[in-house]
């Protein structure tokens, strides 16, 4: 199998939840990839499905030489059991220092980018009093509170899908409050910043999503677009973004749409998660923008319904896993 991208070092991959698909996805990514792709599956090798053929290496740099005839492990114990479907909050604390040990690595330049496996949010809340409502503002924390943005990219649908919602992992009752001026301004400036870093795109052109109905239909549905979210938009198309908007969400994600733009910048959540986990659930990739180093993660969540029964699919994370590869690679020149 020919390599993805030449490094010297591998992606760093995070257990996840272990009590999720986590670690029955990594073998079955590391099933497909081998050698052509090393990463380095950081976790207790107790919660490795059993059978898993896996090395347990001392260093990082180790996955370079074994990752074609088992998976590398860089061990990581953690106090309890994993039964899948079963989320165990002993384990919380395991799992948020994985990811810290995880940036180390790759901040330390033994590692070539970070790919986390799903976490739950509520079991890292109940288990260790996890502050963060999910990676993305911590791993923002652990950069010293780095300004980040969340961006989902798929790359496997023509054209590619690309989305960044402007407000996180907030309740929808708190989006208009949360989506200021300043807040969109810095949505657009890291999305582009990122276009042009990681994805190699010059003069990205990004479409700006309304918040309201039909994009507020000039103040009848709303009046954020016509009160200050047009301003925002011209103001940054003076100063030389290619910038468009706020237009109508509904009608954004077509692939006609889709041709006119690199990326879209929605308002919350799930107006810029929902076209992009229904156009591909298997090929989408979350991306942190604004980090000084590459973290990618596949697109979905812990699957509790179906750990252990052999039905998770490692397509996002193998998505994820290349895409790391490739932007680790590149920052690396
Ligand atoms: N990056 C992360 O750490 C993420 C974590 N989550 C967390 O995951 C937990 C569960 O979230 P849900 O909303 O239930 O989303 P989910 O993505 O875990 O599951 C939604 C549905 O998709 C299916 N599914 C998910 N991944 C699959 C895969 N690889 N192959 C086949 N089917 C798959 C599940 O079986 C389920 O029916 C929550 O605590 C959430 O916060 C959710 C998204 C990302
Ligand atoms: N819905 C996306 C999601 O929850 C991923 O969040 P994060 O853990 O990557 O911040």
């Amino acid at each position: 199998m020919s390599r993805d991208p030449a490094s010297d070092l591998p992606v760093i991959l995070t257990c996840g939840d272990p009590s999720g698909i986590g670690p029955e996805i990594a073998v079955g990514a590391w099933q497909a990839l081998g050698a052509a792709l090393p990463f380095v599956w950081l976790g207790d090798p107790a919660h490795l499905p059993r059978g898993t053929k896996y090395r347990e290496i001392a260093t990082p740099a180790e996955a370079m030489l074994h990752a074609g005839a088992a998976l590398p492990v860089l061990p990581h114990p953690f106090p309890a059991a994993a039964r899948p479907g079963d989320p165990e909050p002993a384990n919380a604390q395991a799992v948020i220092d994985v990811i810290a040990r995880a940036v180390g690595i790759v901040q330390a330049g033994e590692g070539l980018a970070v790919t986390t496996a799903p976490i739950n949010k509520k079991v890292l809340k109940d288990g260790a009093g996890f502050p963060f409502p999910g990676h993305t503002e911590y791993l923002a924390h652990l950069a010293g509170d780095a300004e980040v943005a969340m961006m989902l990219a798929c790359e496997t649908v023509d054209p590619p899908i690309r989305v960044v919602p402007a407000t996180i992992h907030i309740a929808l009752s708190e989006v208009p409050k949360a989506l200021t001026p300043e807040v969109l301004r810095r949505a657009i400036q890291l999305t582009a910043e990122g276009l042009s870093r990681d994805f190699a795109i010059d003069n990205p052109r990004i479409a700006v999503a309304g918040l309201n109905p039909h994009a507020g239909e000039n103040g009848v549905m709303g009046t954020e677009e016509r009160d200050w979210m047009r301003d925002v938009i011209a103001g940054m198309r003076s100063e030389g973004y290619a910038v468009t908007g706020p237009l109508p969400a509904d009608t954004m994600f077509h692939p006609a749409a889709r041709a006119r733009y690199d990326a879209a910048v929605c308002a919350y959540h799930d107006q810029a998660l929902i076209p992009i986990k229904t156009l591909s659930f298997d090929g989408g990739v979350n991306v942190t923008l604004g980090l000084p180093f590459v973290r990618t993660s596949p697109d979905h969540g812990t699957a509790y319904d179906i750990a252990g029964s052999g039905r998770a699919s490692p397509a996002s994370l193998i998505a994820a896993l290349r895409m790391a590869a490739r932007m680790g690679s590149a920052r690396r020149g």
